[in-house]
């Protein structure tokens, strides 16, 4: 499912004293089945807008397409985009209630009136790497970190949304639990061809994996291109406040030392290629 954004603005506490613009004049196309990544400092409007594209937030202006869809047109239900958006809010675990995994992630699927829950919840544990007998009955609260996170995730793929949005989905887990949950969310999106939106405040981790990357700063859509050219635009990243990859840095300043490095590079694997050219 395709994602437009036209001429977004959003502002809270609008006519208040409080009043503060979160996003000013949105505009982009997202292509069905493309994994974006959504990176910003802290307060550059990156959970306004995927709130929008959900509807959970309203524009001040502006309208936002899923296919050909107006979202906010009159007459659409609310329901209608739970099941076409799954969003995953920042550190879902803490949102987990039930008394098993089981019941957690049927919860979404019948509320939405969805027929077969037992097939859907089967489905969703599979996707995220959650063997059915071994957790089914477990309280996720005797989860580790990485595994309550893939029992949120899987409570909205169980939804089979067509658009997945995840804030910050690798936050709070150490090394090996970020590569695996962003390892499986790369699965998940390139096995079901779901357009899906990566927010997260590092560089390193969306690079490894987003075809494309939307900067955010002060509430404006800075740069949105292909990885590699948003990766070339150091100068301006700096200034906004945000690091590049590692990969990147380290190839850069091999190239300062003298070096013939690729300073295009930048995933891990890519740049562990180069140096065993370059040594
Ligand atoms: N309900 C609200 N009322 C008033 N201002 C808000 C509200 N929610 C967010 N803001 C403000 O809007 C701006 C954008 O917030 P938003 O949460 O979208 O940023 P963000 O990029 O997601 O930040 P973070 O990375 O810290 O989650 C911030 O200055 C924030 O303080």
């Amino acid at each position: 499912m395709s994602v437009k954004v036209v001429d977004l603005c959003h502002t809270y506490g609008e006519n208040s004293i409080f009043e503060f613009k979160a996003l000013n004049n949105i505009n982009f196309e997202v292509k069905s089945g493309e994994l974006i990544g959504i990176i910003g400092h802290t307060g550059s409007g990156k959970s306004t807008l995927i709130q929008h594209i959900n509807r959970l937030l309203t524009p001040t202006s502006g309208e936002i397409y899923l296919d050909e869809l107006n979202i906010n047109e009159k007459g659409i239900l609310m329901k209608d985009i739970c099941s076409k958006v799954g969003l995953v809010f920042q550190y879902p675990e803490y949102q987990l209630f039930e008394e098993t995994v089981y019941k957690d992630i049927a919860f979404g699927p019948k509320n939405i009136g969805m027929e077969d829950i037992d097939g859907s919840v089967k489905k969703s544990m599979a996707m995220v790497g959650l063997d059915f007998e071994t957790y089914k009955d477990k309280s996720p609260f005797e989860l580790s970190g990485g595994q309550k996170r893939r029992v949120a995730i899987a409570g909205v793929i169980a939804m089979d949304p067509d658009i997945l949005i995840l804030d910050e989905p690798a936050s709070g887990l150490d090394p090996v639990g970020r590569k695996e949950i962003l390892d499986n969310i790369y699965k998940l999106h390139k096995d079901n061809n779901l357009t899906t939106f990566l927010v997260s405040h590092s560089m390193t981790d969306v690079c490894e994996y987003a075809s494309k990357i939307m900067v955010y700063s002060h509430g404006e859509l800075k740069l949105f291109d292909e990885s590699k050219e948003v990766f070339k635009e150091v100068e301006l990243l700096k200034e906004i406040g945000l690091s590049i990859p590692e990969g990147k840095e380290l190839m850069l300043k091999l190239k300062e030392k003298g070096l013939d490095a690729n300073t295009d590079l930048f995933t891990f694997e890519d740049v562990v290629k180069e140096i065993d050219n370059l040594i």
